[in-house]
């Protein structure tokens, strides 16, 4: 008896410890089993939603489709953007440049249906380059400049028919056309004041700004912020973007493109030949090489609203090359007209121009001709030594030096150079001091320098006035911080658990 009392007092004894000890470690009990396995589920669970939530969604991209038709030729740009970043800024991109083939499409005005043809090639690459779900929602806009502005002044019904003829065409793609005009001088200067300082990036830090300078085949503008007062309304606009306000001077001369002032330079030249204006005079121009010779029309000099005076015919003259730097420079500075300034200052033809301020940023034909005459990095007395240099250059040398370079940009070099150095330096009054404040620049990051990422943004609304509310934290940051919150809160958990199971059961003996 007193054996299987024993055993059974021993059975007991350890029956009890047993439920001790289930007692002490929970997880012999399956509801803290349970509770357990869904806290950390519930925590996992959390990370991964905030990790796939948050997560940046790549290759999904929104597009945009600009045309610069400008006076020489169009250009088609499509810009790609992040889709959930629309405004944010430095997001918009160029994905694709596609130059259209032939001229701009003022020249088809004679034929205004080939006009909107004409962009066929460019628009079937758009199309193939934007996926397809994507196509009904892409924007496309369709800006024309200076060579359209002289054709309106020309002819009023003409560009409205070179613009019905692109309208019509644009709209048979599958794209969201909306609109193709002729923008103004200013929206030009500022839209492309636009890009470069957004490509920059500086339109959030208020710390400065890069000026614009355009020269195109038509006109030139120039643009940047003036702390001065602004006497003229017209070359004034008022800005308020990221929060920061900003004073742009601007103006666009409409025939100083480098096309329209070649003619210009002609024409005074053969006006001031002094000979009978019949057929094969000889015009010896400084401006192109020597060795250089060839019969061109008076039309193809007088054929431009630019060009006042004589409207000749077919008749014909010779065009032959000096190729003197010096005697350039004065022929080219009689196309400015410095006489009458109604303001306390101004660039050229009467125009108000406050003192030049700050970085400028130059490009379209500034980038071209500075670039291929490799004046880009040299101080102004420098760059004008090295073109008087390659003026002189007989012409049968630049073509050696040269084979694949298009023959009429080759022989209008020596001039281009001599406008550029004379526009900026006697036109917008930049100095030798202050001539390292002008980069030669031809894209920022990927995207071209010009109006077109400017009028893109500002038309799709994707540069706020204020700054947009954006996350505190950095999405990197963001996952960091919710894992580490999380493994706290399990550390934490194990740690109550812990705790709280001790001083219960010491508790509960003491009691018993
Ligand atoms: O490779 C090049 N070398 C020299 N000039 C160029 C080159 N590519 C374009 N250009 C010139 O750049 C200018 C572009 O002007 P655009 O056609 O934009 O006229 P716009 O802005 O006055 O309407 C034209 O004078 C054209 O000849
Ligand atoms: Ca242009």
């Amino acid at each position: 008896m007193g054996d299987i009392l024993h055993w059974s007092q021993t059975k007991s004894e350890d029956f009890l410890g047993r439920e001790e000890m289930k007692t002490k470690n929970p997880w012999h009990r399956p509801w803290i089993i349970c509770i357990s396995v869904f806290f950390v589920a519930g925590i996992i669970a959390m990370v991964v939603v905030a990790v796939v939530q948050n997560k940046p969604l790549h290759q999904k991209y929104k597009y945009g489709i600009v045309l610069d038709a400008g006076s020489s030729h169009t250009s088609l740009y499509i810009y790609q953007w992040p889709a959930e970043k629309e405004n944010n800024t430095g997001m918009v991109q160029q994905k694709l440049a596609c130059n259209v083939k032939g001229k701009g499409i003022s020249s088809y005005s004679p034929e205004p249906k080939k006009a909107g043809e004409s962009l066929k090639e460019c628009m079937d690459k758009a199309r193939d380059t934007i996926p397809n779900h994507r196509h009904h929602e892409t924007p496309v806009y369709l800006g024309a400049t200076a060579g359209m502005r002289l054709l309106k002044m020309e002819n009023d019904t003409a560009s409205e028919k070179v613009l019905e003829s692109v309208e019509q065409f644009l709209q048979t793609y599958p794209f969201s056309y909306q609109g193709a005009r002729i923008i103004t001088g200013q929206e030009e200067g500022a839209f492309g004041w636009i890009t470069v300082n957004y490509l920059n990036d500086y339109l959030r830090k208020a710390s400065g700004t890069l000026g614009a300078l355009d020269l195109g085949g038509a006109s030139t503008q120039i643009t940047f912020v003036s702390g001065q007062n602004l006497e003229s309304p017209d070359n004034s606009i008022d800005f308020r973007l990221y929060g920061n306000d900003y004073q742009l001077y601007t103006h666009s001369f409409l025939c100083y493109g480098k096309d329209q002032v070649l003619k210009l330079s002609l024409a005074n030249e053969i006006q001031s030949t002094n000979q009978q204006l019949t057929d094969n005079i000889t015009l010896q121009d400084p401006c192109f090489h020597k060795g250089y010779k060839a019969t061109k029309t008076f039309e193809d000099v007088f054929n431009s609203p630019c060009v006042r005076g004589l409207r000749l015919t077919q008749n014909k003259f010779v065009h032959v090359g000096l190729g003197d730097g010096e005697a350039c420079h004065a022929a080219v500075r009689k196309v400015f007209n410095d006489s009458r300034c109604t303001h306390s200052t101004c660039s050229f033809n009467g125009v108000f121009q406050p003192p030049v301020e700050g970085k400028f940023g130059a490009f379209s034909a500034f980038y071209f001709v500075m670039n291929f005459l490799n004046l880009t990095s040299y101080p102004l007395d420098v760059a004008k030594e090295q073109l008087a240099r390659y003026c002189a250059t007989p012409w049968n040398t630049i073509i050696q030096n040269h084979p694949n370079v298009k023959e009429k940009y080759l022989s209008e070099y020596c001039f281009s150079g001599t406008y550029i150095l004379t526009l900026l330096e006697d036109g917008y009054n930049f100095t030798s001091k202050n001539w390292k404040d002008i980069e030669f620049i031809k894209q920022i990051g990927d995207s071209d320098a010009g109006w077109t990422l400017g009028y893109m943004l500002n038309l799709t609304n994707m540069i706020p006035a204020e700054v947009p509310d954006t996350p505190p934290l950095p999405y990197g940051g963001y996952v960091t911080l919710m894992v580490l919150l999380s493994l706290m809160i399990l550390v934490l958990g194990l740690l109550a658990c812990k705790v709280f199971r001790r001083p219960t059961g010491s508790t509960q003996k003491e009691i018993i």
